[in-house]
């Protein structure tokens, strides 16, 4: 359900609102769904890669979808943001259809793709200022919805530098405030700590955390065991299929009947297969290859 002051037209942040974060508390007592997919089909020629996903994220909820390369994450995000289209079945995201309504569901959910997508030439500040007229926030607010977003991201004294000089840890944080701008209800993050060094995926995760606390709900899409752990449910998925569905401790005593397994013992029972690194694309392998002094420097 939303709010319905916030319904129906691309957003129109005000200053209260922006770069995150004092505002929002659960719109919904009680989890009400912010996601739900219902039969989410997304087949690409012969291939299945997202097939019939039931599930619900509810308000204010910390998700996972745990999965191998190639499970249908990235494709799910896709249907969810409206930039695919589903080939069957239903999304729904705050009460919108991502079909029959893309233009609400954008102004609901912020997202962080998996690929980069900041432009290098243009510094922190223009790159933020771009997405601001993107997302229809007014001209009079761009400036303070900008300094706040910069200022949350930690980035306010290097918001005249191009991001070509920004590590891996900065262009997330500053992705990810670049998502918010909007006041989003839905924050959708895929793969978001791909390339971090240990320190900035912590530092980003700690972000995450402190947005949950403030009641966004957020989606996050993961092959990283402890990044699953810490969510409040796990979906675990694999060949587009839903496996397994619940809080990390119900997953392992239900799959495994014990709490003190971990998820990956958890995924290898369910798949037969473990959840590992090694099957990391091309692009990730390219991505560790270029990890330097600590943190990605592309
Ligand atoms: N545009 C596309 N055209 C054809 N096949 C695609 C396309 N996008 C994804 N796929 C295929 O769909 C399957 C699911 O891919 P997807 O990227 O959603 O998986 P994933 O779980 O996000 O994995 P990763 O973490 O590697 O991105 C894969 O087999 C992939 O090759």
């Amino acid at each position: 359900m939303q709010d319905e002051s916030r319904a129906g037209a691309l957003p129109a942040a005000e200053p209260a609102e922006v770069a995150g974060l004092e505002r929002r508390g659960p719109a919904v007592a009680g989890g009400a769904a912010s996601v739900r997919c219902q039969g989410l089909t997304r087949r690409f020629g012969d291939l299945t890669a997202v097939d019939g996903l039931t599930l619900e994220v509810r308000e204010g909820e910390l998700f996972a979808l745990l999965g191998p390369n190639g499970a249908g994450k990235s494709t799910t995000v896709h249907m969810l943001t409206t930039v695919l289209r589903p080939t069957g079945g239903t999304a729904h995201v705050a009460g919108f259809d991502v079909l029959r309504q893309p233009r609400e569901v954008r102004a609901q959910i912020g997202v962080v793709f998996q690929e980069p997508a900041l432009d290098e030439r243009l510094t922190a500040r223009e790159n933020l200022e771009v997405h601001a007229h993107l997302q229809g926030i007014r001209r009079a607010w761009v400036r303070e919805t900008v300094d706040r977003a910069l200022a949350w991201a930690e980035l306010a004294a290097r918001a005249g530098q191009t991001v070509r000089a920004f590590s891996g840890g900065m262009r997330r944080r500053l992705e990810l405030a670049r998502a918010l701008m909007h006041g989003p209800r839905v924050l959708v993050l895929d793969e978001p700590t791909l390339g971090l060094d240990p320190q900035a995926r912590r530092r980003l995760w700690e972000q995450v955390e402190t947005l949950r606390r403030d009641g966004l709900t957020a989606l996050v899409t993961t092959h990283y065991l402890p990044e699953a752990e810490a969510c409040d449910r796990v979906a675990i998925v694999d060949r587009g299929r839903l496996l397994e569905l619940g809080t990390p401790a119900e997953l392992k005593r239900r799959v495994l009947g014990r709490e003190g397994a971990t998820l990956e013992e958890v995924f290898l029972a369910l798949t037969g297969a473990p959840l590992r690194d090694e099957e990391a694309g091309p692009r990730e392998q390219i991505l560790s290859f270029h990890r330097k002094g600590g943190e990605l420097t592309r």
